[in-house]
């Protein structure tokens, strides 16, 4: 598997190795004992998967606060996203940065958002389905969002033919500047 830095310590592009043959194909999605080779020591405790029917559906910015943060280890089994981490760690000289990376089933590469960072993506296709592990179970009493278009931020959204489409619960999100975030 490859392992490549994304411009903020910590947010990392992983691509695990294909083996086709005639039949198709095979990959190793996450195996614990590669991840620590690369230094990457984290224990996985939920699986999630999402299915978003139309291209622009867009879900974020998304973090669960200390001491439920969730480190993610995102991919996408059918269609394209754009994915979207942000710094929101006050005092980290990163703070409000973000960076994107377009994560495909065709691809099969994954990001690694750490703890610490609000976490988001765009639909680029219809019917697209995202998987991601995460390294503490669901906690709606942590579960927090940031405006996804806060322009605090200044995330470089694709645009959409048909715009995008959110959640009330995103629609309704405060911005970074109001936002509870890490330490
Ligand atoms: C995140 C989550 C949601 N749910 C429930 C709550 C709600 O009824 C329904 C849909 O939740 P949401 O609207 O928050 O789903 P969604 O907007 O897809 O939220 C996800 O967005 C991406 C960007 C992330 O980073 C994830 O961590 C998660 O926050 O699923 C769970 O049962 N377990 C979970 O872990």
């Amino acid at each position: 598997m490859e392992v490549r830095p994304l411009g903020i310590d910590g947010v990392l592009e992983i691509v695990p190795k294909r083996h086709g043959d005639a039949r198709g194909f095979f990959i190793e999605t996450y195996n614990a004992e590669r991840f620590s080779q690369a230094g990457i020591d984290l224990r996985f405790v939920q699986d999630n998967h999402s299915y978003s029917a139309a291209a622009g559906v867009l879900r974020g910015l998304h973090y669960q606060l200390a001491p439920r943060a969730q480190d993610k280890l995102v991919r996408v089994i059918r269609g394209s996203i754009l994915d979207v981490a942000v710094d929101i760690r006050r005092g980290s000289k990163t703070f409000g940065k973000w960076v994107a990376l377009e994560l495909s089933a065709d691809r099969g590469n994954q990001i690694l958002v750490p703890k610490g960072f609000a976490h988001g993506f765009v639909t680029l296709v219809p019917d697209t389905e995202v998987l991601y592990k995460v390294t503490d179970t669901y906690s709606p009493e942590h579960d927090r969002s940031i405006r996804f278009d806060d322009p605090a931020i200044g995330i470089e959204w694709p645009s959409m033919a048909g715009g995008f489409q959110l959640s009330d619960k995103d629609l309704k999100a405060p911005l970074l500047a109001a936002a509870e975030v890490f330490a």
